[in-house]
């Protein structure tokens, strides 16, 4: 049985001592992160499940309210059965290192982990708004000003994870979620990988083809330029409708249009617009514009106004440790 109901998904409980801590003023409220001493580790007891928010492929997701502190948070549920069936725990820990050592405004938080005999559970914020691609699916494509901002959010938070030497390498709509205010957030970390100062890797992706940049439909050596071209095809998405390379003919001809950067940019796209799209999807990557730039185009000064101020260089990502799984505690009710 669900302990939230719908209704009181709107409303918090006050905050207590945690709440007045740093988080305070972070774009999703002024509520505080749930938030744990180092000492002490998650279970499910600190957490009243609410309503189901969806169902992946590996299991599912409940609305939470963190006990202590009112927070509403996703509890993500997968079973450790299916996960080492699709042999993917290796991957998950990967995320889990990767996206909780991340903060930005626009990168879903995770804020901690825990587990049981057959379960991982993930707690990450709340995406109010729920996922980018219903919305596109429901309007068809976005007015210039609404791309433009999503466009401005992406290059921000490619740019915070660039910086911590973090490529994410499958950004695409069904990735993307909104926050409370339709702030977009980049919310799946799975494919995405450390390089831990090297600068180019080599790996061979299955999945769709639409998002990936010729270097990787080529499977030659990639770098971050491969978010670039992928916030190229998004771009391109928002103001069409559909991603530029893709083709109903399948597989091969998606392959050869990306490989032969086969842009055809529709009339109605304005012509600062089809400026930047085409100063994304650059075939050689040392040709796409750098994040910086895409924040200063006029396309985005047009639409959202002056870019905000250069961030400072920061420190490569910390390793975080997967050792400190804590062991808990009672099944889900639903
Ligand atoms: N942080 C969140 N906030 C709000 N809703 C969420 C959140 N995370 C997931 N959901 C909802 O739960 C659904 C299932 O999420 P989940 O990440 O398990 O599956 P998925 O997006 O299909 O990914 P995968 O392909 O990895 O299984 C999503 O489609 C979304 O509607």
């Amino acid at each position: 049985m669900p302990l939230i109901n719908e209704r009181q998904t709107a409303t918090v409980k006050p905050d207590n001592a945690r709440s007045q801590s740093k988080q305070r003023g972070h774009v999703t409220g002024s509520r505080s992160a749930p938030n744990k001493p180092e000492s002490k580790a998650w279970t499910l007891d600190d957490f009243e499940i609410g309503k189901a928010l969806g169902k992946g492929k590996f299991g599912h997701v409940y609305l939470a309210r963190e006990k202590q502190s009112g927070y509403i948070i996703a509890l993500k549920v997968l079973y450790k059965t299916e996960l080492a069936h699709s042999n993917i725990e290796r991957q998950l820990r990967r995320e889990v290192e990767i996206q909780g050592n991340l903060r930005h405004p626009n990168i879903l938080r995770l804020y901690g982990y825990f587990h049981d005999e057959t379960r991982v559970f993930l707690i990450l914020e709340f995406a109010a708004k729920g996922e980018l691609y219903k919305q596109l699916q429901k309007y068809g494509k976005f007015p210039e000003r609404i791309a433009a901002k999503y466009i401005l959010q992406l290059a921000n938070a490619l740019a915070y994870l660039h910086r911590k030497h973090v490529i994410h390498r499958d950004i695409k709509p069904e990735n993307l979620m909104l926050g409370l205010r339709g702030e977009l957030k980049i919310g799946d970390f799975g494919w995405s990988v450390h390089t831990a100062g090297n600068s180019t890797r080599r790996q061979t992706l299955c999945g769709t083809l639409d998002y990936l940049a010729p270097e990787m439909v080529e499977a030659k050596e990639h770098s971050d330029k491969i978010d670039i071209w992928s916030l190229g095809v998004l771009m391109y998405e928002f103001l069409c409708g559909n991603p530029p390379f893709e083709d109903m003919a399948g597989y091969r001809a998606t392959y050869l249009r990306i490989a032969r950067v086969d842009l055809k940019i529709p009339k109605h796209v304005s012509p600062e617009a089809a400026d930047l799209i085409r100063e994304l999807l650059k075939y050689n990557p040392d040709d796409r514009l750098s994040l910086d730039q895409v924040q200063q185009h006029p396309w985005i000064i047009k639409h959202v106004g002056d870019p905000p101020p250069p961030q400072p260089k920061s420190a490569s990502l910390p390793t975080a440790t997967t050792t400190d799984i804590p062991v808990g505690s009672k099944p889900v009710s639903n």
